[in-house]
């Protein structure tokens, strides 16, 4: 990297007058003004946002360890140069997961940002040319004229998404949850923006998502359901609806970006199986729903709570600006920000009005305490499209996989399937799972690790030969009955020598209890997929009240499962509430029955290796 690197002065081959030279970032370093086309303040939400919509982004420091600066390299590179540039590029898609977004004219140092028109039309062609040698697509996000130049050329800068064009059986995935109180809009919301037809304001368009026939009857979500969004390499939505029907193979095949909506449920009643959503699905965002009209109501704040809990990024839409009075809207903004901003939250809000906002956000997000919030109508479209192109922006640095890791799939689901067998679905945690792999399924209910061969795996429904850490997917398994598998077990690599536990060590601050809690006390945990009953059976102080932190020891009730520590937990029952993770795992000592067998399995599987 540093070769490419050099000053401004020295660049032999930026022979133009430009005071800035091409710059590129990995982050996006112009968050000066993103908020070039204010709306007007007299409009019914601009009157409500107006006092809100202040440029906070500009408060948010650039990550200066994030800068790599090619100083002019990009106008007109050497042959050597261009060559570092590819390789630097390929690494910057990398570790992007197949995308990055790119600056040009803009860096640090902002009172010289900006380059020519020329100089910029050159770096903008070789930025293309570069992708074209990544086979990536180059787009344009937004492109602004600097302070500099003349007032005919003024300098400009730019900001460049470049996206792999992704092979016909691969594309990333992004898994957002959709959270919010009853009523929100959450369905309607996800039915527009996979279905591409607006609501008719009584529930049209959530009425293509809703699975279960009780849920159609209600209008209530209760299941964990899944709905897809694809975006090409050009930034472009794939999905293509055939009389209300979406073929998720045709959309994972055209897309290098799919976006799979968590679609929680918002009653309380269905709490539980929000939180198994929030824990056992893995998201990489959440996204909070709240309706303009209702407002922060029932359980907006318990969702909001529990994403900050587990440490996932929030976005908050807020929905029905098509039928909110602009009094109403303005206190729901204002209560938002005020909560959004407040001790237990520390999040800074950036109210999303154009495109721009959209850029800073989006490239903003995982790293900073931004939250972006964006005011929607289901009805009229308002702003889908800044919805719709932040969806496509995001990104999930996910911790390095090497597909040599030992392998570990959490199962979240388990299926039926008429003609096929037993399915489970889940994540892959680590490691690389390939069609008729040997893993070990457990823990079974006393506690063992069974061999499982995988016959067959689906991404999305499409049929693949296999599946890597980071991406859902569903394996059919072979001589097995449904009642032997269950949401919380796992498979796993043999060498990885799973031990399942009955008990464990968890770290818990309780967030509510209307008394106090002590030893005996039994409330439900949730550990990535894990979910079952637990007892405390100590602790290191004599009882719990609300806003106390302890270190616990909890057994659960009904059979052993399989934990690693430094996984976040929630402990809840009715109203109480506990979060934490888990510090260490006590294993139940494996049978020697079960060491034999797993002893079998490794030697098996290096002679086929050796072969
Ligand atoms: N006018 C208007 N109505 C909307 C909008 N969004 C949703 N609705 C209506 O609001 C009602 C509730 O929407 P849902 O999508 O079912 O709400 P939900 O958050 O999914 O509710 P649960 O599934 O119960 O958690 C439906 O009748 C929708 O037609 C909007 O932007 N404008």
């Amino acid at each position: 990297m540093a070769a490419v690197t050099r000053a401004c002065g020295e660049t032999k081959h930026s022979p133009k007058k430009s005071p800035a030279s091409a710059k590129l970032t990995g982050q996006s370093s112009s968050l000066s003004s993103p908020h070039a086309s204010a709306e007007s303040s007299e409009s019914p939400v601009g009157a409500a946002t107006a006092e809100l919509h202040k440029p906070e982004s500009a408060i948010i420091p650039p990550k200066e360890e994030n800068f790599v600066i090619l100083k002019g390299s990009l106008v007109s590179p050497t042959e050597s140069e261009y060559e570092q540039l590819q390789k630097w590029l390929a690494a910057k898609l990398k570790a992007g997961g197949g995308e990055t977004m790119l600056d040009i004219g803009t860096g640090a140092d902002d009172s010289v940002s900006g380059l020519s028109c020329d100089d910029y039309s050159a770096s903008v062609a070789s930025l293309r040319l570069l992708s074209e040698t990544q086979n990536a697509d180059c787009v344009l996000l937004r492109e602004r004229k600097m302070g500099g130049g003349t007032k005919t050329e003024p300098y400009l800068s730019g900001q460049y998404l470049v996206r792999k064009i992704a092979d016909i059986n691969d594309f990333m995935e992004v898994r957002v949850a959709v959270v919010g109180n009853v009523d929100a809009g959450k369905s309607t919301l996800l039915g527009v923006l996979t279905h591409g037809e607006l609501d008719n304001g009584r529930g049209t368009a959530r009425m293509k998502l809703f699975r279960h026939k009780h849920e159609m009857e209600s209008g209530r979500t209760s299941s964990v359901g899944n709905d897809i969004l694809g975006f090409d390499s050009t930034g472009k939505v794939v999905n293509k609806p055939d009389h209300g029907h979406l073929d998720w193979v045709k959309i994972c095949k055209e897309s290098s970006k799919v976006i799979t909506f968590i679609d929680l449920a918002g009653h309380e009643r269905y709490l539980k199986t929000t939180v198994f959503g929030m824990t056992g699905h893995l998201p990489d965002f959440t996204m909070l729903m709240v309706g303009a009209n209702a407002g922060i109501v029932g359980m907006t704040k318990e969702h909001l709570g529990l994403a900050l809990a587990l440490n996932v990024p929030v976005m908050v839409v807020v929905t029905k600006i098509d039928m909110c009075p602009p009094n109403v809207m303005q206190d729901t903004l204002r209560l938002l920000h005020k909560i959004l901003k407040s001790a237990g939250c520390r999040k800074v809000p950036l109210l999303i009005r154009n495109e721009d906002d959209v850029v800073v956000a989006a490239t903003n997000f995982v790293s900073e305490r931004l939250c972006p919030i964006f005011l929607v109508s289901n009805v009229d479209g308002t702003n889908l499209h800044l919805l719709t192109m932040f969806l496509n922006l995001l990104s999930t640095p996910r911790v390095s996989q090497n597909d040599s890791d030992p392998s570990h799939f959490q199962i979240d689901d388990t299926y039926q399937v008429p003609g096929v067998g037993v399915v489970v679905s889940g994540t892959c945690i680590k490691g690389c799972i390939r069609v008729n792999d040997t893993l070990l399924l457990g823990p079974t209910g006393i506690g063992d690790f069974i061999p499982m061969p995988i016959k067959s795996i689906h991404r999305k429904r499409m049929p693949v030969r296999e599946v890597r850490g980071g991406q859902t997917a569903s394996f059919a398994l072979k001589k097995i009955k449904i009642s032997e598998v269950r949401k919380g077990q796992v498979l796993v690599d043999p060498t990885l020598n799973p031990a399942s536990c009955w008990e464990f060590k968890g770290e818990i601050l309780v967030l509510h209890h209307p008394t106090t809690i002590s030893t005996k006390y039994q409330a439900m945990v949730h550990v990535g997929p894990v979910r079952q009953t637990a007892s405390i059976i100590a602790m290191d102080r004599d009882c719990l009240r609300t806003g106390d932190k302890a270190t616990v020891h909890f057994r659960f009730i009904k059979h052993p499962e399989y934990l690693q520590s430094g996984l976040k937990m929630v402990f809840r029952e009715g109203r109480t509430k506990a979060v934490g993770k888990v510090l260490e795992v006590i294993p139940k000592a494996a049978s020697v029955h079960q060491h034999h067998r797993n002893h079998k399995i490794i030697k098996i599987l290096k002679q086929v290796q050796v072969k």
